[in-house]
């Protein structure tokens, strides 16, 4: 597996036998963290926010980004912890479930009220707890979209979240249907790219830009039609696919469609949140020091592309 330059993994403990050991609790919510802290400090982003400010949100800049990620590092912990106690099945579910809600409201102290990683805990709170007790990256994420799946019998019936009323309008399956659907956007698309262009030598930050933008090129963000519609969703998709076409975040021309592309996401508070946070759970993929090597997903490209 090639990993881009200073991807950290390689410095896990071993064990008797001489294989790695499985990570940790706390080196999963560590690396959980380093993932959210990795995407937050990636730049420039379109959009998002990163070290130049709030992007496309008005409540929302770099530090209040890392302090809320700092804030989820306990609730990564208590996540994978209760997974490798409990036997994957309906109980860990809704005990996931329990600790997601929790986590939500952590992140809302921690941000006084601005939702910074929602999505992002539901992706990466999944990850950890299918990567905790999994012996590759491809039962990690088989695991992750199991428990996705399962009923949670405990989810309070509550307003309907901007997410769920993206998906009534439009049709797409968000945030979750992402998630029981064993994450393509990240296994598929942004994963392979990172290591593709690990392997042909990309600087690093270059490759994981190019990555955000080939998922932002093909996700129906819920958080973009829920600020933009169709209309906002086609700018966000096109935008990311001219800046790739032109040659990507590591060239000139490239550069400058990227540029562009966050002045007009700005200029019309379109956030592709969506695809950061699947950016971020690519990264956590990657970092992960798994007991054993996997060759990939055993997916091939999929077909996103509508
Ligand atoms: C399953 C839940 C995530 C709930 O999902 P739902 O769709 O019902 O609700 P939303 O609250 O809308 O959250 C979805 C967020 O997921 C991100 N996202 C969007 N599209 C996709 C996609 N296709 N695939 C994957 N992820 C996607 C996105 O998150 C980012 O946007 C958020 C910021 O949005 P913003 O619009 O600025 O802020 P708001 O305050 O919401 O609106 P404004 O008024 O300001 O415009 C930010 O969080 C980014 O991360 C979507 O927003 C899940 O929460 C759930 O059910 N949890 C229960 C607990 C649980 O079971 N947890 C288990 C694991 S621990
Ligand atoms: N960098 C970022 N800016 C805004 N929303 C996000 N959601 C996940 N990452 C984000």
């Amino acid at each position: 597996m090639t990993r881009p330059p200073g991807s950290g993994a390689g410095d896990e403990p071993m064990i008797a036998g001489g294989g790695p050991a499985a990570p940790s609790a706390a080196l999963l919510a560590e690396t959980a963290v380093r993932a959210l802290r990795e995407e937050a400090l990636l730049g420039p982003k379109p959009g998002l926010v990163d070290h130049r400010g709030g992007g496309a949100h008005d409540d929302m800049d770099l530090p209040l980004l890392l302090a809320s990620a700092e804030a989820l590092r306990p609730v990564f912990r208590a996540v994978a912890d209760a997974s490798e106690r409990t036997a994957l099945g309906v109980g860990l579910r809704e005990e996931l479930g329990r600790l997601g809600r929790a986590g939500d409201r952590v992140m809302l102290r921690a941000t006084r009220g601005v939702n910074t990683h929602r999505g992002a805990l539901w992706a990466l709170g999944l990850l950890v707890a299918g990567a905790a007790g999994a012996r590759d990256e491809r039962e990690g994420v088989r695991r992750a979209a199991r428990l996705a799946a399962l009923p949670d019998r405990r989810m309070p019936a509550g307003a309907l979240s901007n997410g769920e009323r993206a998906r009534r309008r439009h049709g797409v399956r968000g945030a979750r249907g992402e998630a029981v659907a064993g994450f393509p956007h990240v296994v598929d698309v942004a994963l392979p790219r990172l290591r593709r262009a690990g392997a042909a030598g990309a600087e690093r930050d270059v490759a994981r830009l190019d990555a955000l933008l080939e998922v932002m090129s093909l996700l129906d963000d819920t958080c973009v039609l829920h600020r933009g519609g169709v209309e906002g969703l086609r700018m966000v998709r096109r935008g990311a696919s001219r800046v790739l076409a032109e040659g990507g975040a590591g060239t000139d021309s490239g550069r400058a469609a990227l540029m562009d592309l966050d002045r007009r996401l700005r200029s019309h508070r379109l956030s592709p949140g969506g695809s950061g946070d699947l950016l971020a759970a690519a990264l956590f993929l990657d970092m992960v020091p798994w007991p054993e090597p996997s060759a990939g997903t055993g997916r091939e490209v999929v077909a996103c592309r509508r």
